[in-house]
Formats: C-alpha cells, sequence, structure tokens
C-alpha cells in the first residue's frame, strides 16, 4: 500500500543561505552535512551551489574547449548543456543525496525554473549564455521552507526569451540571500577566509575589500564572491562569512572564517 506523509508549516525563524564553492565539493565530510540538522534547529537553511570543476571535468572529457574571462566561463550553447547538465544533474545529486542521508528532505531547484532567478545576458557577443540576475522570484524557496524542505538551488537562470544561462555561483547566492531576506550568508570555499600575508583577515569591511582587489590582495574566484557578499549586506543582512568547508559548520555560523561587515558603496555590481 502507498502510503502519504504530509509536512507541516514550521515556525517562523530567520534565513541562513549558505553557498557551497565547487572548489570544496569533493572534500565536503559526512560531518560537514551533519552540521546542518543543527543549523536547521535555528534558521531556514537554503544552499546555493557552484560547481565550476565538475562542469570543467567533464567539458574535458567531451573534448570541449573552456575558456574563462574575468573569472567567467564562456558558454556557447554546447557548453550550456553541460553546465545545466552537471548544476543541475550530478552535483545537485552529490548534495541533495549527503543531506538526505543525514535525514534532511533536501530538494534540488535549478534556478531556471518557477521564475526563480531571471536573468539577462551579461555580455552576449563575449561570453554568450551568460546571464546576470535581473530579478528574484523566491516563492518557490519560501513554499519548500514552510513545508519543512531544504532547497538547493543550482545557478542557472531563464532569460525573457527563455534561454537557460550560466550564472556565477556567488552572484546567484548573494541575489537568493537578499531577495529572501536571509539574515545571514556564508560562502564555504577551499581557504579558511581572506587571506592578508597568509594570515585569515577575521573581519573586514567593504571599503577595506576594493583596496585590497585594487592591490591584487583579492583576486580570482574571490572577487565575484567578495563582491556579491558586498551586494548582499543590507539593513536586514548584516554580516556575510567566507569560511572553510574542512570544518564542520558551527551552530551559529559564524565563529570562523572572514566576517565582512559595513555599509556598501551605493553602486557595488
Ligand atoms: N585574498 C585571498 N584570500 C584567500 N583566497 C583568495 C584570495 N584571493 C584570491 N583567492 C583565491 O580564491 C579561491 C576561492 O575561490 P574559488 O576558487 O572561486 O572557490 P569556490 O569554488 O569555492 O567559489 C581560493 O582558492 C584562492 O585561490
Ligand atoms: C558564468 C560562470 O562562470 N558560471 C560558473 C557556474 C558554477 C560556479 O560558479 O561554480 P564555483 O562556485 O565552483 O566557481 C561556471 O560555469 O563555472
Amino acid at each position: 500500500m502507498i502510503t502519504s506523509k504530509s509536512t507541516q508549516a514550521t515556525e517562523p525563524k530567520p534565513i541562513l543561505v549558505v553557498k557551497l564553492g565547487g572548489s570544496m565539493l569533493d572534500q565536503l565530510t559526512e560531518a560537514f552535512y551533519e552540521s546542518f540538522i543543527e543549523l536547521q534547529k535555528q534558521y531556514y537553511c537554503i544552499i546555493v551551489h557552484g560547481g565550476g570543476p565538475a562542469i570543467t571535468k567533464l567539458l574535458n572529457k567531451l573534448n570541449i574547449e573552456g575558456e574563462f574571462h574575468n573569472g567567467l566561463r564562456k558558454t556557447n550553447l554546447e557548453t550550456m548543456e553541460v553546465v545545466e547538465m552537471v548544476l543541475g544533474g550530478s552535483v545537485s545529486s552529490q548534495i541533495t543525496g549527503n543531506l538526505t542521508k543525514q535525514g534532511i528532505k533536501a530538494v534540488g531547484v535549478k534556478g531556471s525554473e518557477a521564475s526563480l532567478l531571471q536573468a539577462d545576458y551579461l555580455d552576449k557577443e563575449n561570453l554568450g549564455f551568460v546571464g546576470k540576475v535581473l530579478e528574484v522570484d523566491a516563492t518557490v524557496l519560501h513554499q519548500l521552507l514552510d513545508q519543512g524542505y531544504f532547497p538547493v538551488v543550482a545557478p542557472v537562470g531563464k532569460t525573457l526569451d527563455h534561454e537557460t544561462v550560466n550564472i556565477n555561483a556567488d552572484v546567484a547566492a548573494g541575489a537568493i540571500a537578499r531577495s529572501v531576506g536571509a539574515e545571514k550568508l556564508l560562502f564555504v570555499t577551499d581557504v579558511p577566509g581572506i587571506l592578508f600575508d597568509n594570515e585569515v583577515m577575521e573581519e573586514t569591511t567593504p571599503a577595506e575589500i576594493e583596496q585590497l582587489i585594487e592591490k591584487g590582495t583579492i583576486y580570482g574566484g574571490m572577487i565575484p564572491k567578495v563582491h556579491s557578499a558586498i551586494t548582499a549586506l543590507s539593513d536586514h543582512l548584516q554580516e556575510v562569512r567566507i569560511v572553510s568547508g574542512e570544518q564542520p559548520l558551527m551552530e551559529d555560523g559564524s565563529l570562523s572564517g572572514t566576517s565582512i561587515r559595513g555599509k556598501r558603496k551605493e553602486k557595488v555590481e
């Protein structure tokens, strides 16, 4: 006999958005995934994941050339098919599978579905099917959270002409955090925080970050992370953290890595 189990709407809690970097995905331990059990007692949790290395691996296997411009993958139609397959398929399943093992009701959601990530081309001529976020319709996320599910979002978007586009996962995470009114945003990556002279900076500000980028201390994949962090900061979301995926996340999600706080400048993209 088929039995059905309905879920109950849960009590109001703040929202925590966690961006899982592709750099770290294969190294995340069971203890790391287990930490979401505790985190869920305090927060509604949403994961937005990357998967750059997994995309590159499959492109290489298929002998499709990859090319990056300023950290963004040039994406033609053929590449886009692989991006969607990897992010919305294998990577999403890897994460939801690991959460499910912990008894968490994880559900994979593609940003291109349910109007979640409405996008436009960032620079169609030079980058092809790479998107920038125009608008986030977070209804599907709120519905899932209300019903006790844990959304795991793949960073692909849909343009007004109904094409699927590839969105940098840091950018997608920042946009989603702002749209859902998250109280906390964590970027989980392969370094213990923002490094300065080989030391982890415990805290920094948008103004200091701009100087560190100018000096070349912050470069490469850390740039979209800090820019997305700065863009996400608001009266509601007063702190963003960049943390390592090597340890389980702390229960209050705040005890390690680099804390970014402070007012953002008017126009940081
Ligand atoms: N100041 C910095 N501190 C730490 N990491 C930095 C810094 N500047 C650049 N990086 C680079 O950023 C990388 C993390 O970004 P990225 O590779 O895109 O990871 P992810 O896949 O987690 O998004 C680090 O591995 C490091 O090489
Ligand atoms: C436009 C663009 O570059 N998209 C990224 C999407 C995945 C991503 O951002 O993954 P990480 O977080 O692992 O870097 C890409 O194709 O690699």
